[in-house]
């Protein structure tokens, strides 16, 4: 997985058939999704549940690309290394899950995938401060997590440009992640991201059966963050 600042749009599959998870990774990546996102939920760090790691391998070969696991749990430490071996090449823990961030930011590393740390919308994003020789990737949460289908929070466009301040040239994406649509997008991107995470926007309309509207959707959005560039 190389690195490089151009949009990509992550669709998430929170929004997608749960019943039907290995065609619905299929068809996004035929319409253009750059990576697949995976929301795991554990009912205690966050209010709701999803799945775990045995759901994340068997979706794994049906994902052609960059399979981009967001840990909502916690403890994280213990199932990093089930979630490397399902085949995750991003793995994101939250700073608010555990004391000890440095310690998980290393075993993600260790385990061989790339290293991301998200933060909820009341952290500030000098969290991140002494962990950016760690990190390939930091996660603003642009909703409460737990729920697909929220309202974008726009206080969170200032802490993306602070962490472009504070990150520099240092290779590490800045992921958006909640409310994400062809509105929202341009913001953020302006604003210095680069990985935009939708659900319910690029979901919205299609089916396995019916997969042209998730092209659609994504091609408006990765059109309206990068207009913002042009
Ligand atoms: O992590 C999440 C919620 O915790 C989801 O990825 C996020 O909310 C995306 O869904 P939507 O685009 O519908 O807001």
């Amino acid at each position: 997985m190389s690195f490089d600042r151009k949009i990509k749009i992550a669709p998430s599959i929170l929004a997608a058939d749960f019943a039907n998870f290995g065609a619905e990774c299929e068809a996004i990546e035929a319409q253009g999704a750059d990576w697949v996102h995976v929301d795991v939920m554990d009912g205690h760090f966050v209010p709701n549940i999803t799945f775990g790691p045995a759901t994340c391998a068997a979706i794994r070969p049906h994902i052609k690309g960059v399979m981009d696991v967001h840990l909502m749990i916690a403890p994280v430490d213990p199932y990093i290394e089930a979630f490397a071996n399902a085949g995750a090449d991003v793995i994101t823990a939250h700073v608010e899950a555990g004391p000890h961030t440095h310690r998980t930011l290393q075993a993600i590393r260790g385990a061989g995938a790339k290293a991301g740390l998200a933060l909820n919308p009341g952290t500030p994003a000098s969290e991140v401060e002494y962990y950016l020789d760690m990190v390939d990737l930091i996660c603003v949460m642009t909703v409460n997590p737990g729920f697909g289908g929220q309202k974008f929070i726009h206080s969170q466009i200032d802490k993306v440009k602070q962490l472009r301040a504070l990150i520099g040239d240092r290779p590490i994406h800045i992921q958006i992640d909640g409310g994400v649509d062809p509105i929202t997008a341009p913001l953020v991107a302006q604003a210095g991201a680069d990985v935009l995470v939708a659900g319910s926007a690029v979901f919205k309309g299609g089916s396995v059966s019916n997969p042209t509207p998730y092209g659609d959707n994504i091609r408006t959005i990765r059109a309206a963050a990068e207009g913002v560039w042009a």
